[in-house]
């Protein structure tokens, strides 16, 4: 009997990997021996259809000590606030910003304190998105969870997670990001007393690097700085529940062991971490404030060209030093819908209001852009100097479909009945005879 141990990382985006916690575990040269080496059981698990194009097709192979199969009948376990209701509410083209989720003062582990604010499309449809938030102050304890409706993105704003998953050890801390695929089973474990963060459910196409057209063969995310886990594995028995995400409701199970049992894997479908510092970022140096798709870390693509079920957008720290240019980012109203998050220090557009582990909603074709304040001060901004904008870290998921907040979304506490006003103080500068 051993909790499972962090054997390290192996690094690479979408790679086939392969990793043995026992020498000799890995079968070679084919995937299922008569007999696995140590007694072990071959799974498969895949992330995309048998026949998807081999440049997306990603599945792993699991050894390990039981078949995933081994468990009791799933029931039904009721979640009050983790769902995937997105039709409770009339989808609003309000611009809606919350503060952040208070942390819990009962002890309360990651899948209960699951707190769902937007979403759109679903598991049966196969496409959009569900945006949760978590904010717990305990581990998973002898339970285990798996989405199997979507693949899920992870952004801690408070607090590190070491989240022990079947095919080994992530260790994330605010700053880094991981995802763990659909289906992989997983133990949230808190490294400090709080944790608090954003998730993105992605019920689409696996989130990939997007292309880099004339940027060329580096910048934005670099491939090398995904890691992945190598593989590690508990032998534990004992009265565990496993928890399913089937069809935007959750299930329990009883189980007689770990199911973080795989002692060997090879694949391309695994679960990875992102240190988001490593974010090669691109800009304007000459003129004009470019569309923020050149701030993509991940992307889900649709089934139209260019069109993204998901993109997963970062604003970091970066040197900004267009001329004659209105430097932050403009006015504007798009076709796309908007979820941002902070995760630290103070968002580019907007002066104050948007906090750390808050949230803001611009849906598709409501005007947003910077505050009055900002406004102000970067009209009148010298551009002689290059401004600077250091410590900190927001986020956007952004979306083809628009966002539908859910009821607790809308009657939070949270929820800022007062954002439009940051944008009214905005004054009529209109003036026919100069220029
Ligand atoms: O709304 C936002 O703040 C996000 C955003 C940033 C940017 O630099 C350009 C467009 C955009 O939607
Ligand atoms: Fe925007």
């Amino acid at each position: 009997m051993s909790e499972i141990v962090s054997n390290g990382y192996q690094s690479g985006f979408g790679n086939e990997f392969a990793s043995e916690a026992i020498a000799g575990a890995l079968p070679q040269g084919q995937n299922s021996p008569q007999r696995v080496a140590h007694g072990l059981y071959a799974e498969q698990l895949s992330g995309t259809a048998f026949t998807a194009p081999r440049h997306t097709n990603r599945r792993s192979w699991l050894y390990r000590i039981r078949p995933a199969t081994m468990h009791e009948p799933f029931r039904p376990l009721a979640h009050a606030t983790f769902h995937n209701r997105f039709d409770e509410a009339p989808a609003t083209p309000n611009q809606l910003r919350w503060n952040p989720q208070p942390l819990p003062s009962e002890p309360v582990d990651f899948v209960d304190g699951l707190m769902t604010l937007a979403g759109n499309g679903g598991a049966a449809e196969q496409a959009g998105m569900g945006i949760h938030i978590y904010s717990a102050n305990r581990s998973m304890q002898e339970r285990f969870f798996y989405d199997a409706d979507g693949e899920l993105l992870i952004v801690p704003q408070l607090g590190g997670l070491r989240l022990a998953t079947e095919l080994g050890v992530l260790e994330i801390e605010p700053q880094e990001i991981a995802v763990i695929p659909r289906g992989v089973r997983f133990r949230v474990e808190l490294l400090d007393d709080q944790a608090r963060g954003y998730v993105c459910e992605n019920f689409g196409a696996l989130l990939r690097l997007p292309d880099l057209g004339p940027i060329g063969s580096n910048c934005l995310a670099n491939a090398r700085d995904f890691l992945v886990p190598n593989a590690a594995y508990e032998d534990v028995d004992g009265a565990f529940e496993l928890i399913a995400k089937f069809q935007g409701a959750l299930w329990s199970a009883k189980i007689d062991h770990s199911p973080l049992d795989v002692v060997a894997w090879h694949g391309n479908y695994v679960p990875y971490k992102y240190d988001l510092r490593r974010f090669n970022t691109i800009g304007s140096i000459s003129y004009d404030h470019p569309d923020p798709s050149i701030f993509t870390v991940l992307t889900s693509p649709s089934d139209t060209a260019g069109t993204a079920n998901i993109d997963f957008a970062i604003f970091p720290p970066r040197w900004l030093v267009a001329q004659h240019t209105f430097r932050p980012p403009w006015f504007h109203r798009n076709v796309a819908s908007e979820f941002m998050g902070l995760i630290t220090g103070v968002y580019d557009a907007k002066a104050e209001g948007f906090l750390p582990g808050g949230a803001s909603l611009h849906n598709c074709m409501s005007g947003h852009g910077p505050d009055a304040a900002t406004f102000e001060k970067a009209s009148v901004a010298d551009l002689s100097k290059p401004d600077v904008i250091g410590g900190t870290m927001a986020f956007m998921f952004e979306t083809r479909k628009v966002i539908r907040p859910t009821q607790q979304a809308l009657a939070s506490p949270q929820l800022q009945d007062n954002y439009y006003e940051c944008w009214q103080g905005i004054r009529k500068h209109f003036e026919p005879s100069q220029a």
